[in-house]
């Protein structure tokens, strides 16, 4: 380290990264006063310059580099790094994964958990083109109608057609409805004036079933020339099944509205997951990495430990995945989601693959578990799969009331993970083998893992 704080805006300085954040950049550690650095590795030397410096620390940009770290790998693409695609993709995937077990074991560590242990992270064989969900911004850039992802920490547009996670067969529909939008004058929508028609562009599409479904979430409620749109989408993208318009109107950042139309074919596309089929909604949670899902659930199924006897909760259950795939294992399972259409999913599902030992029911895992603890249900394990947030401390009192054997944590953030593995820990449960990080989303920093809590 060559200089001390205060670090000051403009100035430049050499550095040796020493760390990782959690945004995928290096830091810089100076006398307390960390500087954020994107895309650079520790072991890194660089000059770099301080473009913002705030209350606790700074953020920087790379002016040149002195020495490389071993761990980097050319971009294949730098547009990536304007906007925040791939924020690892500078980093070899085996020090990506072993970036993402350390993310969890050091969260530990700072609990003073010490104890807790956390395998190698199960990474992909080819770590790119896995995500079967793209949701595209469409804005005007350079006078046309343009899609492409933000730069970073802003919504300008930079034009993109190959977003290198996506699988590939999305990619190329996208730029299709693009230039379908664009041959029809359909307008895209400005931001700033909120005006125009076409807000996003989404897509979903079936891995292993190709079926596709195609979402113009729109501002306004009528899109011009709308049976023109539909009937070039169909012509062009015969793997389409479903297209639908969402309608948006607010000035908001949270991408989908309460109206949807179905403007041609079926409100849903099916996928199989672990010989299962599933139908799934627009709105519906599904998991983006098909390939990982299978060796996610699979290992959900191992971790429960069931024999045919037991009952189940699967919380948080979204379409019913879990649930169903635990079914064939168990006595039966309960599954519990917010999201109502998700539910009605779930049902269809449990249909669709002829499994009747499971019930699902729309509501707050919370509340859900409360109702069901004062019923005198007794499950032998709980899954959760909890948003980012984690689980509500009402629903960790409820579950451990219940007295589970075992309870099985599929997380996709560590932060929350230590949080609430402490709650049970004041509650009589400790973390029974190691926590198994699984790699959800290559050349991203996001964190998923399998964690099984057993009663003291
Ligand atoms: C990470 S997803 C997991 C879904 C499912 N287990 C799967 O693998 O597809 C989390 C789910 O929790 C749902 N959710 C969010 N908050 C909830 C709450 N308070 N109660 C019940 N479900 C909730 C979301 O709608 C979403 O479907």
């Amino acid at each position: 380290m060559k200089f001390k704080a205060p670090v000051t805006k403009n100035e430049t300085y050499d550095v040796t990264v020493m760390d990782l954040t959690y945004q995928g950049m290096g830091v810089a550690k100076i006398e307390n006063f960390p500087i954020f650095i994107a895309n650079s590795l520790p072991g890194e030397e660089i000059v770099m310059k301080v473009t913002k410096v705030a209350k606790t620390y700074a953020f920087g940009r790379v002016e040149s580099w002195k020495s490389k770290s071993p761990d980097r790998v050319e971009l294949k693409n730098k547009q990536y790094t304007q906007t925040g695609i791939a924020p690892l993709q500078h980093l070899a995937y085996p020090a990506q994964l072993e970036f993402k077990q350390h993310q969890i074991q050091e969260l530990f560590y700072k609990a003073h958990l010490d104890q807790i242990e956390v395998s190698p992270t199960i990474g992909m064989e080819k770590p790119y083109g896995y995500r079967n969900k793209a949701q595209i911004p469409v804005r005007e850039v350079n006078g046309q109608l343009t899609t492409g992802f933000y730069r970073r920490n802003s919504h300008d547009l930079v034009p993109i057609e190959d977003f290198y996670i996506q699988d590939p067969e999305i990619d190329k529909a996208i730029v299709v409805i693009r230039d379908i939008l664009r041959q029809f004058h359909v307008e895209p929508y400005n931001e700033t004036n909120h005006t125009g028609v076409v807000r996003t562009i989404m897509v979903r599409r079936g891995h292993y079933s190709h079926e596709m479904m195609v979402v113009l979430i729109t501002r306004a409620k009528k899109i011009p020339m709308a049976f023109e749109v539909v009937e070039a989408i169909r012509k062009q993208l015969p793997e389409v099944k479903s297209i639908i318009q969402n309608v948006n109107a607010a000035q908001t950042n949270v991408l989908l509205g309460k109206e949807e139309k179905i403007l041609w074919g079926s409100n849903v596309i099916h996928d199989q997951l672990l010989g299962l089929t599933f139908a799934i909604s627009a709105d519906s949670f599904y998991q983006v990495n098909p390939e990982q899902t299978n060796k996610l659930y699979d290992l959900a199924i191992k971790k429960a430990v069931l024999t045919g006897k037991e009952t189940v909760i699967d919380a948080y259950c979204g379409i019913g995945t879990i649930s169903l795939a635990m079914a064939k294992h168990a006595k039966k399972v309960y599954g519990v989601e917010i999201v109502d259409k998700a539910i009605q999913d779930a049902k269809i599902n449990a249909q669709l693959n002829k499994i009747k030992n499971v019930k699902f029911v729309t509501g707050k895992a919370e509340d859900q578990m409360a109702k069901w603890q004062a019923d005198g249900l007794k499950p032998d394990v709980i899954v959760v799969d909890p948003p980012r947030k984690g689980l509500a401390p009402e629903f960790i009192a409820a579950a451990t009331e219940m007295q589970p054997k075992r309870v099985v944590y599929v997380s996709c953030n560590p932060a929350t993970l230590v949080r609430d593995v402490q709650t049970f820990m004041a509650k009589g449960y400790h973390v029974s083998q190691p926590i198994i990080p699984l790699d959800q989303f290559p050349q991203t920093p996001h964190v998923e893992s399998v964690t099984v809590l057993e009663q003291d």
